[in-house]
């Protein structure tokens, strides 16, 4: 029997609270894969709890790596990780998870055998052929163009050329993997503007720290040489992207909504928040760190990208002066942010338009069908373009937010839920991508004092 749909609660009040957030799933799951790969065993510190990283912990298992938990709280949970030759043999689940999908089949053509990989239903639709045909440029085999497929090497590694307009995934997922091909490589990207800068640059960092010579000088090129990736001891940052809808309720309400551990220097795609929260009519400050729980302190994570000390970080301090206006942004760099600005847009007083995110109808779901089908239910107006969507102020009234399995679609709903009462979120649930303790959270921040 499907659950219950969830009573998004509504505020009364302006909400005045801390939330300290879990670890991101991108920084997470790219220091498993790479210290799955290291030239020695390592660990990861306070790395994120949550369905997507459960299921990259549980692919590199599979393939060989011991994984053993070594401390687990609140804050996350500190991951020994010895890695194993690669072994082949295995089925992998990649779930809904993007970072699975296309991260972990490079890794698995260096196995010696066969690999198998599916996931949900809705991941057999997400695009993957840009990185498979990669994959067989390279020298591997592979059964299929989407999920589920088999994958087996050898791979050399060597020279590609790939359209990655469709995700910045597929250049990651190649990169992450590359200094163990033979050849290392050379990836080319040809078409429309590659999405997720950020997130590139979040790999190219993480490569560059783990000892790996990355050539990114020139434009929609990376070339990685082959060689080690250093085993490190890497603290994981916060999630950013999971402080929007939190952040945005300070909007919705007219409240103050404080981040710790906000870092000072990040290539987190959430960090785009200051501008595009103060855009839409918040102040953003920055306060000096309050030395909570969650702030990283491993003396030896100075100056290492997604391990930031405790002086690089701050509170982030976000506050709605009670207006909430519209916006006109391009979200290429930043589409994981779209459904919670766009939640923000349809309860604004003045038009948006968002632009530059047509990729995100290839994410957990057609991202804009679904924001216009679901904002449209509630009595919004909201209308999907080719590359983005335009919404409308229009009073909007309670009814079911459907998520289509997509845990920033159901942060949304509960965006719009605080500001329209009987907003009922259907699966609720599928927060447990990235951020399982999303209704605990949200209720503790209205209930805070
Ligand atoms: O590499 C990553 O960790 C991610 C890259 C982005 O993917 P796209 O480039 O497919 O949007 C982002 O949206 C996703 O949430 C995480
Ligand atoms: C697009 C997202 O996830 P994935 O890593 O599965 O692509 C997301 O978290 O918004």
């Amino acid at each position: 029997m499907p659950a219950p749909h969830w009573p998004a609660p509504t505020a009364t009040t302006p909400v005045t609270a801390t939330v300290a957030l879990p670890g991101s799933k991108s920084v997470t799951n790219r220091a498993l894969l790479l210290a799955a790969l290291a030239d020695g065993p390592g660990t990861v510190r306070r790395a994120l709890r949550s369905r997507d990283a459960d299921l990259m912990a549980t692919a590199l298992r599979a393939l060989g790596t011991t994984l053993e938990a070594t401390d687990e709280s609140a804050a996350g949970v500190d991951w020994q990780v010895t890695p194993g030759p690669v072994r082949g043999g295995a089925s992998i689940d990649a779930g809904l998870a993007g970072t699975v999908m296309r991260f972990v089949p490079p890794m698995a053509a260096l196995a010696d055998g066969p690999v198998f990989f599916d996931g949900d239903p809705h991941a057999r639709k997400r695009p993957m052929g840009p990185i498979l045909d990669a994959l067989r440029a390279l020298g591997a085999r592979v059964d299929n163009d989407a999920l589920p497929f088999t994958i087996s090497g050898p791979l050399t590694g060597g020279e590609v050329t790939l359209d990655a307009s469709g995700s910045s995934q597929f250049v990651s997922g190649l990169l992450l993997t590359a200094a163990r091909f033979e050849k290392g490589i050379t990836i080319r990207h040809v078409g429309p503007p590659v999405p997720s800068q950020p997130h590139i640059e979040m790999t190219v960092q993480m490569l560059r720290a783990a000892g790996v010579t990355v050539d990114d000088s020139e434009r929609d090129v990376w070339r990685v040489l082959p060689g080690p990736i250093a085993a490190r001891d890497m603290t994981v940052e916060p999630d950013l992207s999971n402080a929007a809808p939190f952040l945005a309720a300070a909007l919705v309400t007219g409240g103050t909504v404080t981040i710790p551990s906000w870092p000072l220097h990040t290539t987190q795609a959430g960090d785009a928040l200051r501008g595009l929260l103060t855009t839409m009519g918040a102040t953003v400050t920055r306060s000096p760190a309050t030395g909570d729980s969650t702030t990283p302190a491993s003396p030896d994570a100075i100056d290492q990208p997604g391990v930031p000390a405790p002086s690089d970080t701050t509170d982030l301090v976000v506050t709605g002066s009670g207006a909430l206006t519209g916006i006109d942004a391009d979200l290429r760099d930043v589409g994981e942010l779209t459904p919670t600005i766009a939640a923000l847009a349809a309860l604004a007083t003045t038009p948006s338009r968002i632009r530059g995110v047509s990729h995100l109808r290839g994410h957990e779901t057609d991202r804009l069908a679904a924001l216009a089908t679901e904002i449209n239910r509630l009595g919004g107006d909201a209308e999907e373009t080719e590359d983005g969507l335009n919404i409308r102020p229009r009073p909007l009234h309670g009814g079911t937010f459907h998520s289509y399995d997509d845990h920033r679609m159901a942060t949304a709903g509960a965006v719009i839920g605080l500001a329209v009462p009987g907003v009922e979120v259907e699966n609720i649930a599928t927060t447990a991508k990235t951020l399982p303790e999303f209704v605990q959270m949200w209720t503790a921040m209205l209930d805070t004092p």
